[in-house]
């Protein structure tokens, strides 16, 4: 009787293609001894409240789901039904799974006290992320930061729990709604993508250690702003397009931060007369793809600073951002600090 050994696919990565997300995270939970299994509880979390607005931004045509809620956010933008259903899933799966202890929405004023005594993690979210593509079937996302709070679990939620700068996350990462469903995220260790297999309800890896190549030819701005733009940023998009780079912008954060991430590119949203600190919100859009990047070996900056290195000091506070390929993003920066004159 011949015994052969089972060998499932040669690619030699001990986390191969087709693993399930949750055996992914225990697999990784292992290899940290002193994992209490908190945080792969809360990544769970995220990835089922992710399957259930899959579920609605799929149907959103059909099900009066699409259009605008009626309402205005903080940030006086109009909210859109899927903003407020996002919410609403997102903010239920989180304070059900028992981990959390605050939640920082874009869809929220105020911070989100959760009253859990034994919540050790603070939760930064954008539910909807591309609002404006919802109703025409364009890619949407998810944007997600999670933090340890600084102060003991069942201790009153502090300023020092809410407002830590990007560095200091933990994990964060996104989910795009688009051809596909996909889930990417970091825990400090490495980027990794999941595709969302819908008739089996489970995310399976399919991008394992997400590297973002160095260099690109794809710049992401919206060009309608152009006669806004400062600081070096038309200087910069001028020289793109002397190399004939391609345009590419879908006007959803995530889906044109995941493109330029696989492929190369760099995406640009800076200060405007109408944003003059920038459109995108720290805490919950630029510091979680911040962290994404820099796991990833690409770059996110304000002009001036990394976006991990920033002290946020208000909860919707917005920022320039530049992310995308470490050789573009750096060349943007040079040009932008006037440090080199642009040859044609
Ligand atoms: O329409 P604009 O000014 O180009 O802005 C588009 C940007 O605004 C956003 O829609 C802001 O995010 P929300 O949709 O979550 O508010 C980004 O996804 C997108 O990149
Ligand atoms: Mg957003
Ligand atoms: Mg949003």
């Amino acid at each position: 009787m011949k015994i052969l050994p089972y060998e499932p696919d040669n690619s030699g990565l001990a986390y191969s293609v087709g693993t399930t997300l949750d055996r992914f995270i225990k697999l990784k939970q292992s290899e940290f001894p002193f994992a209490s299994g908190e945080l792969s509880q809360l990544l769970r979390d995220i990835a089922l409240a992710a399957k259930i607005v899959n579920r609605e931004t799929n149907r959103a045509g059909l099900a009066n789901i699409g259009g605008a809620f009626g309402q205005t956010n903080v940030q006086g933008e109009e909210q859109q039904k899927l903003d407020v259903i996002a919410n609403i899933r997102f903010m239920r799966a989180l304070s059900k799974g028992g981990e959390v202890c605050a939640i920082v929405s874009e869809e929220e004023d105020s911070v989100i006290d959760l009253q859990n005594k034994s919540g050790k993690y603070v939760i930064a979210i954008d539910p909807l992320d591309g609002s404006s593509n919802i109703d025409v079937n364009i890619s949407i996302g998810t944007i997600f930061s999670i933090y340890r709070r600084k102060t003991p679990p069942g201790s009153p939620i502090t300023k020092e729990d809410i407002m830590q700068p990007g560095r200091d996350q933990v994990a964060a990462g996104y989910v795009l709604y688009g051809s596909s469903t996909m889930l990417v995220y970091t825990t400090g260790h490495g980027v990794n993508g999941f595709t969302y297999e819908t008739s089996l309800g489970e995310f399976f890896l399919s991008h394992p250690s997400i590297k973002a190549p160095l260099d690109g030819s794809i710049y992401s701005i919206n060009e309608g702003l152009q006669n806004q733009w400062k600081n070096g940023v038309k200087e910069y998009i001028d020289e793109c397009k002397s190399k004939n780079f391609a345009a590419r912008y879908i006007g959803s954060l995530v889906a044109d931060f995941h493109r330029n991430l696989l492929k190369g590119g760099i995406y640009l949203y800076p200060s405007t007369e109408k944003n003059p600190d920038g459109k995108l919100r720290l805490l919950y859009e630029a510091n979680a793809l911040a962290f994404i990047a820099d796991q990833a070996g690409a770059l996110a900056t304000n002009g001036e600073i990394p976006i991990l290195n920033i002290q946020p000091s208000s909860l919707h506070q917005r920022t320039p951002l530049f992310i995308g390929s470490k050789k573009m993003v750096q060349r943007f920066e040079s040009i932008s600090k006037g440090k080199v004159l642009q040859k044609y």
